[in-house]
């Protein structure tokens, strides 16, 4: 617990000059004004609000990352195992409320699922990137809110991606160096060899070179643990000639000699997590949360953050400087894309105003022409039609001229009958 500052007062009331003159007090500096206190105030203000520390573990399915994590903070965070059989590469986060002594930590930790085992796994570190990504744009939509409210604001940008790379002790896979070539600017990288105790010494000395190498050969940049400060600067110095840690995890305890230590077991002795000449685990904790933790979540804002930052607000055509190299301010650069903006709204509109006339006019010709059209074939089949009723006319005249004539046809017919059957009739009766 930090102890609390005894401040000393800075102004000291002259006795004898205040009995003398009633309200004027007599002040004697000391050449001490209470200022050296300010870090005691920082402390106590940061214990009050409590920490918090985001870290993203990537690696196979059964590495070790979930081991790790309980072992580095000594806990049972119950975690279930993941099946290898996801399509894809997913990712889990789990929040935790932790307390050592007197200090509160918010301990957000990001895992990958699924990792390695897909057959393509050219796009395996996509949700990781996004993930990342999707943290920093959070952060910036809460910066460009006009009422920010970042004491309730949980901050879940990843602070340290723990690599976990397998102890093959033989080189990275591709996917390691495609998955760190995604993210190395993103996110401080802190590579590990995982199970070390699968490797033997002699080979883990030559599998760490080779790691290194590969790295720097592929360009991808993994944290540094910073050489500024004067007090960490040895200790740092050679904690970066360490990497990559090779780490060992367990969180049972085993007895070795009248002392029960974390380790892990096996039928020719035990492997001391916390033994240094077993493997690089208290380097690892040590340089994580007691030396640089603070180091990794500034370097997180200063570089990761204000890389995305600066990527989307020159995407968006923000600029620090105008084409003459002179400073360009926020509000001048505003005014000119909304100028730009309206420019091109009327731009558009005319175009469309233009497409829209031409279209019309277009559709105007074609209703002319098949009006037209219609006319034409309206006339012919007028003139059709007429024709027809004048030849249907035609041949009722000559039917009504064939009645007439059948019926006096008739008529005469009957009356000639009439005739002969009157003188048949007359003829009979003389021959009678
Ligand atoms: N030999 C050895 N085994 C380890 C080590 N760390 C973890 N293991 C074992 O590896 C197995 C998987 O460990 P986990 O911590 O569950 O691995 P994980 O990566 O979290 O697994 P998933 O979350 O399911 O992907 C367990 O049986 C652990 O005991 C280690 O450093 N060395």
């Amino acid at each position: 617990m930090a102890e609390k500052p005894i401040c000393m007062s800075t102004q000291v009331p002259d006795d004898e000059d205040t009995q003398k003159e009633d309200n004027i007090r007599g002040l004697t500096m000391l050449g001490h004004f209470g200022f050296d206190c300010l870090p005691h105030q920082l402390v106590n203000k940061s214990v009050q609000q409590g920490f918090f520390f985001n870290i993203l573990c990537v690696g196979e399915t059964g590495i070790g990352k979930s081991t790790l994590i309980d072992t580095l903070f000594n806990t049972n965070l119950k975690d279930k195992k993941s099946s290898h059989f996801y399509s894809n590469v997913g990712l889990k986060i789990q929040t935790h409320e932790l307390q050592e002594s007197n200090v509160q930590l918010k301990l957000t930790v990001v895992k990958t699922v699924g990792y390695g085992d897909q057959i393509n796994k050219e796009s395996s570190y996509h949700p990781i990137v996004d993930y990342i990504d999707a943290q920093f744009e959070s952060y910036l939509q809460e910066e460009w809110k006009i009422k920010r409210s970042f004491a309730d604001y949980h901050d879940s940008r990843v602070h340290v991606c723990l690599y976990f790379i397998s102890p093959t002790g033989h080189s990275l896979k591709p996917l390691d160096l495609l998955t760190m070539k995604n993210i190395d600017t993103k996110v401080n990288i802190i590579p590990l060899i995982a199970k070390a105790d699968t490797i033997s010494k002699s080979d883990l000395q030559k599998f760490k070179c080779k790691i290194m190498s590969e790295l720097v050969s592929n360009g991808i940049q993994i944290y540094q643990f910073p050489t500024d400060d004067e007090a960490d600067a040895n200790v740092n110095y050679s904690m970066n000639g360490l990497l990559p840690f090779a780490i060992v995890g367990s969180t049972d305890e085993v007895k070795v000699g009248k002392r029960m230590v974390r380790g892990r077991q096996y039928p020719w002795g035990v492997l001391q997590v916390e033994n240094e000449n077993h493997c690089d685990f208290v380097k690892l904790r040590d340089m994580l949360l007691y030396t640089n933790m603070e180091d990794l979540k500034e370097q997180t804002h200063t570089q990761h953050y204000e890389r995305y930052r600066c990527c989307k607000l020159q995407k968006m055509g923000f600029v620090d400087v105008g084409p003459d190299n002179q400073p360009v301010s926020f509000q001048e650069i505003y005014e000119a894309k909304r100028q730009e903006f309206f420019d091109q709204c009327q731009r558009e509109e005319e175009e469309l105003k233009q497409k829209f006339m031409q279209r019309v006019k277009e559709k105007e010709t074609a209703f002319k022409e098949s009006e037209k059209e219609l006319q034409d074939k309206f006339e012919h089949l007028k003139r059709v039609q007429q024709e027809e009723t004048m030849k249907l006319e035609e041949e009722r005249r000559q039917l009504e001229e064939e009645i007439i004539d059948f019926y006096k046809m008739k008529a005469a017919s009957e009356t000639l009958h009439t005739l002969v059957c009157t003188n048949i009739k007359k003829d009979k009766d003389r021959k009678k």
